[in-house]
Parts: C-alpha cells; sequence; structure tokens
C-alpha cells in the first residue's frame, strides 16, 4: 500500500517506520531538522512492541508535497491538533491522488476540520492511547500502550472496509489496531482520559500515576469527569459506561494504573515550550459547555490555566 503521512514527528515517524518495515511505500511530510537526519542514519523504533529499523533510502522523505508524485491509499494526518485544518488544505490540493484522510490526532474537532475539505466518504479517524517519544536523532521509543489504535469512519453504522483495510496493515505491522464502528465514540472516551489527566500533569508537572495517589487531585479529576461526560452527553454523544461514576471506576482501576508512568504530551509539549493541544482536549469541553448552556467551572479554570502558561513562553 502507499501511505502519505503528513506532519511526521514522534507518532508519525514510529508508524512510517513500522509500516516501511513491512514493505509498503510510505511518504513522510517532515521538518527539514528531521529529513536530514534521517536521510544519514534511517528511522529506529523501540520499546513496547519491539524493535523496527528502516533505512532513510527505504523512506520518502519531503518538506513539501510539492516534491511528492506517489498516489496514495491512505493520509495519515499526525500533525499536533492545532495545525489540522492547515494540513487538511494542503492534502486537498492533491486531489484524486489520495483516496482516504486519517485524522490520527488527539482530541476532538479534528475529523470535522477533514470533513470540511474531503467529505464524510474519504475521512476516517484513529484513536491512538500509546506512548511515542522521539528519543535521539531517528529514534523513536514507544513508552506505553493502554489499548489498540482504533480507527473508523464518522457517523457510521457499521465497520467501513477502508478502516478495516487500514486496522489490518497497521496491525500486521507490528502496533495492534481495530476498526470500530462509531471513532468518535472512540475519541469521546480518549477525550475523558486527556482531559483528566493531561491539564493536571502538565500544570503540577508530574506523571499521571501521582495524580490518581493525591486526595486533592483525585477530587479535581473527578469533576473533570463529570463535567466532561455530561458535555459529550449533552452533544449526543455516547461511551462506553452509563454515567461518570462507571467511568471513575474503570479510569482508577485499569486505565490510569497501565499508563502510571507516563508523562502527559502536555507537560512535554510545554517543558519543550511548544503549543499544547488545549483548544481541542479540555479546551474543546469548556467552549462546548458554554454552547450547550452546560456549567463546567473545573474545566474552564483548568483551560485558562494552561492558555496562561503556554502563552508566557509562546510570547
Ligand atoms: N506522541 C504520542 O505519544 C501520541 C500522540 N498522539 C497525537 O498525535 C498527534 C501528533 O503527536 P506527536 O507525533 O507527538 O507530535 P509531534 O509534534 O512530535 O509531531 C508533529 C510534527 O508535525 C510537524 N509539522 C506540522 N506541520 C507541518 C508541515 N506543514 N510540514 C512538515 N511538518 C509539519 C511538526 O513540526 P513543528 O513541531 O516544527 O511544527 C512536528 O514535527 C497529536 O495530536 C498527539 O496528541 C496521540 C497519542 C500518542
Ligand atoms: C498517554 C498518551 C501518550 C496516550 O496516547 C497521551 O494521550 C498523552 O500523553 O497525551
Amino acid at each position: 500500500m502507499n501511505f502519505l503521512i503528513y506532519g511526521a514527528g514522534a507518532l508519525g515517524q514510529a508508524l512510517g517506520c513500522m509500516l516501511a518495515c513491512q514493505g509498503h511505500t510510505v511518504d513522510l511530510i517532515l521538518r527539514p531538522r528531521f529529513k536530514d537526519t534521517l536521510e544519514k542514519s534511517g528511522l529506529t523504533v523501540t520499546g513496547y512492541f519491539g524493535e523496527f529499523a528502516t533505512k532513510g533510502s527505504q523512506l520518502g522523505l519531503y518538506t513539501s508535497l510539492d516534491e511528492t508524485a506517489n498516489s496514495y491509499n491512505y493520509a495519515l494526518i499526525t500533525t499536533k491538533a492545532y495545525d489540522t485544518a492547515s494540513a487538511a488544505a494542503s492534502i486537498a490540493a492533491l486531489e484524486q491522488r489520495v483516496e482516504y484522510v486519517v485524522s490520527m490526532q488527539n482530541g476532538c474537532g479534528n475529523i470535522e476540520l477533514v470533513e470540511q475539505f474531503f467529505g464524510t466518504e474519504k475521512t476516517l479517524g484513529a484513536r491512538v492511547i500509546t506512548g511515542f517519544e522521539i528519543t535521539g536523532p531517528g529514534k523513536v521509543t514507544i513508552t506505553v500502550s493502554a489499548d489498540d489504535i482504533h480507527v473508523g469512519a464518522p457517523l457510521a453504522d457499521a465497520i467501513s472496509p477502508a478502516a478495516a483495510s487500514l486496522a489490518k496493515t497497521i496491525t500486521e505491522a507490528g502496533h495492534p489496531c481495530r476498526a470500530v464502528e462509531d471513532i468518535n465514540r472512540s475519541l469521546f472516551a480518549k477525550l475523558l482520559y486527556n482531559c483528566t489527566l493531561n491539564p493536571l500533569g502538565a500544570l503540577l508537572g508530574v506523571h499521571y500515576g501521582l495524580l490518581g495517589k493525591n486526595r486533592e487531585t483525585v477530587a479535581v479529576m473527578n469533576r473533570i469527569i463529570d463535567e466532561t461526560f455530561a458535555v459529550i452527553t449533552g452533544l449526543g454523544g455516547s461511551t462506553d459506561w452509563a454515567d461518570s461514576d462507571q467511568y471513575k471506576e474503570v479510569f482508577y482501576s485499569e486505565l490510569l494504573p497501565v499508563t502510571a508512568s507516563h508523562r502527559p504530551s502536555m507537560l512535554q509539549d510545554m517543558e519543550n515550550h511548544k503549543p499544547t493541544e488545549v483548544d481541542a482536549l479540555i479546551g474543546y469541553v469548556s467552549r462546548q459547555g458554554q454552547l450547550l448552556d452546560i456549567a463546567t467551572p473545573t474545566c474552564d479554570t483548568l483551560a485558562a490555566m494552561v492558555k496562561f502558561k503556554q502563552a508566557q513562553y509562546l510570547q
């Protein structure tokens, strides 16, 4: 199969390496700082799912879509969520050269942006709950994984063949991946998880596990879960849990323990003085709460604090 991976950082480089190792054609759109390194050293992925290595010559390495000539079965968008609109707009210029466009990003609102450019038929979403970190030039480490990748179409009432084929291909490449009927359900579940952990972890500078061990942070996390659950319900969304209390049980007993040692991506962004994905995560809950007239005071406060903090270093 032919893959375009647009915005290849930690997630995109890891997936690109794993897919290329399976013999797929992989073109990466990446920054010049990565292009020069990967040309020389290739890519290595280590950690949770084993070892994978490609030479630079096995990959198409480009800093702009203008340099590409292939047609693609799937274009995977792996930029941060704040770059989704510009990524989708650039890929749209390829027109018939792309069959399906997949938002692999965290948070909510990404799929809707991709749909604006490609329509529902060509749009897929994915939910990733695995930790990828660039640990050196041409090196990505997979640190934790809480579940398979989910891929699916928006608003589908059956598993889309395009999602099934992509899931099979990613699984064969080494990362377990499952096609789901309703990708929004998976993304809402991830929204609950990320809103509960990321802003607090980022503002307090701690890994997830510590947040679950402290009475004060548990009380704040419970309020975030209640508010986020109310917003998801208000949006007409569904999750695997009947109510927020049921989610809390699963969160504290199953979800939090498997990623306890993880330091949230929002914290890593702050440490690297990069913008955070606050607007697609807790900022999304806060905005939707306002639109739906659902009170989200804890989420509003945390979103404001994250924005304050990032504004300090982005000035
Ligand atoms: N890493 C992880 O563990 C996980 C990540 N995700 C999600 O996946 C998405 C990607 O995350 P991650 O890989 O960590 O992020 P990264 O910041 O490592 O990767 C995104 C890359 O895209 C680059 N980029 C953006 N626009 C362009 C462009 N026009 N041309 C070339 N390169 C471009 C960025 O460059 P620059 O920084 O210079 O702008 C950056 O290198 C996020 O939504 C994240 O939440 C989900 C689960 C786990
Ligand atoms: C734990 C992880 C890496 C799982 O995707 C995550 O969601 C994050 O750090 O934001």
